[in-house]
């Protein structure tokens, strides 16, 4: 009966720009079985916690470390010399480094997993692509990326950083992992779930099987653009957010920064080209509401020191992990005033990070604004979109 209902129930009549795509060009090795070779590159909270969950799934796994210090202790002690140091590896994990793998290494490898932040990813990218060496006949190992920003200078996403970087099938073969998901609760197996997506579905898929445990849930889609333009800007509005409680504002404020926040992310995704629904998933709405209302979140925490008058310089000297939201605002204002968005709380929140604007002041601003719409989604003019899909040869 219900299966009836469901199937009689009309699809929603709006489709992204990007969703019109239907891909099937398996372009990665056959998928990785319960014994896959893993590169892990980039040793940092994130890098680390997913080398333990896939070591604790029986995968070979390799960390890669640009720190010398960082490998031999690893090596040495199954422990971390900076992330997670209460934490023992799995046994299953080897660390290398601090020089990046070779050729040999990297065909090795069934899988490359990039925890690399977004700003580091392009010069990373440029000298494995050397390695890798990639022509028609490659078999590439399946690649998959977690990082959540937007690159300072070019506004990319880190599908177009693959694409200048290692050409467009390599993009197209791109796997992207985001959600709600803090390293520290991962290592301690606490039950989570993201988003997993690709412009190649079978990509998306492989990932998905890799990754999935009963206490870490994978939920597929072919969003890609969507679902990284929802893992930067949420880190953004975490910054808002932190700013908010810094200033001490209560509950009200902060769930309005959230819901205001999911409205703009909507907009300028749905303006750039992306799927509103996807803004509506783990990647959009469930990582905002996370990493807003938890001081857990090095961009909240940005934030609410911000809001208690610390300067954002000595914040980032002594925050000792990074926070893609205060380099992501930069691109997120470039954006959103080529896309002609409104978008106000990530204009403030910009202002504040780089016009030395006061928080009280943001925040008066914010609310002095005359009252409008609620949610007035833009035409999808799909634009950078566009531009993405061409440079990825769609
Ligand atoms: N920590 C989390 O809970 C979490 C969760 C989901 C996604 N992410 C995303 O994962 C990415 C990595 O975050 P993290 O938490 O591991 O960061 P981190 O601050 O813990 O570690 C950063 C890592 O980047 C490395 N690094 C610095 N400069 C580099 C360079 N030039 N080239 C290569 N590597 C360099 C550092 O050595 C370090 O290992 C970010 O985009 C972040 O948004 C993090
Ligand atoms: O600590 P943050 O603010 O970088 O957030 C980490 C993750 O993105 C949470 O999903």
């Amino acid at each position: 009966m219900l299966a009836t209902r469901v199937a009689r129930h009309r699809r929603p009549s709006f489709r992204s720009f990007t969703s019109t795509f239907r891909f099937t060009m398996p372009t990665s090795k056959p998928q990785p079985d319960s014994e896959s070779k893993v590169l892990v590159l980039g040793a940092g909270n994130f890098g680390c916690c997913l080398a333990d969950h896939l070591g604790d799934s029986e995968h070979r796994v390799y960390l890669w470390s640009r720190e010398a210090e960082v490998v031999k202790h690893f090596n040495i002690h199954r422990k971390h010399l900076k992330y997670l140091p209460e934490h023992n590896f799995s046994k299953n994990i080897t660390a290398v480094g601090p020089e990046l793998p070779g050729a040999d290494f990297l065909h090795g490898m069934d899988v490359l997993l990039f925890a690399i932040p977004t700003q580091f990813l392009r010069e990373n990218l440029t000298i494995l692509n050397r390695s890798l060496n990639i022509d028609g006949n490659t078999k590439l190992p399946l690649l998959i990326f977690v990082n959540k920003g937007i690159e300072v200078g070019t506004n990319a996403l880190t599908l177009e950083i693959i694409a200048d970087t290692c050409g467009a099938s390599v993009a197209r073969a791109a796997t992207f992992i985001s959600g709600p998901s803090f390293a520290k609760e991962i290592i301690l197996r606490r039950p989570t779930s993201v988003s997993v997506a690709s412009m190649t579905e079978a990509e998306a898929n492989k990932t998905t099987n890799l990754f999935h445990e009963p206490h870490f849930r994978c939920y597929t889609g072919s969003d890609p653009i969507g679902l990284e333009l929802a893992g930067a800007l949420k880190n953004v509005y975490a910054i808002a957010a932190g700013m908010s409680d810094g200033l001490g504002y209560e509950n009200n404020t902060r769930a309005m920064i959230i819901t205001r926040g999911l409205a703009e992310m909507t907009c300028i995704g749905t303006a750039y080209g992306a799927s509103p629904l996807t803004f509506l998933g783990l990647a959009g709405v469930g990582d905002l509401f996370l990493t807003c209302s938890s001081s857990s979140s090095r961009n909240y925490t940005v934030g609410y020191r911000l809001g208690k008058g610390e300067s954002l310089q000595t914040i980032i000297s002594t925050l000792g992990s990074v926070a893609e939201g205060v380099s992501t605002a930069k691109g997120v204002k470039t954006i959103i005033d080529k896309l002609g968005v409104s978008a106000p709380i990530a204009e403030q929140v910009y202002e504040v990070l780089y016009n030395g604007k006061e928080t009280q002041t943001a925040v008066r601003e914010l609310m002095d604004m005359p009252p409008s719409r609620e949610l007035d989604l833009p035409p999808q003019a799909g634009g950078p979109a566009r531009q993405l899909m061409l440079k990825l040869g769609l």
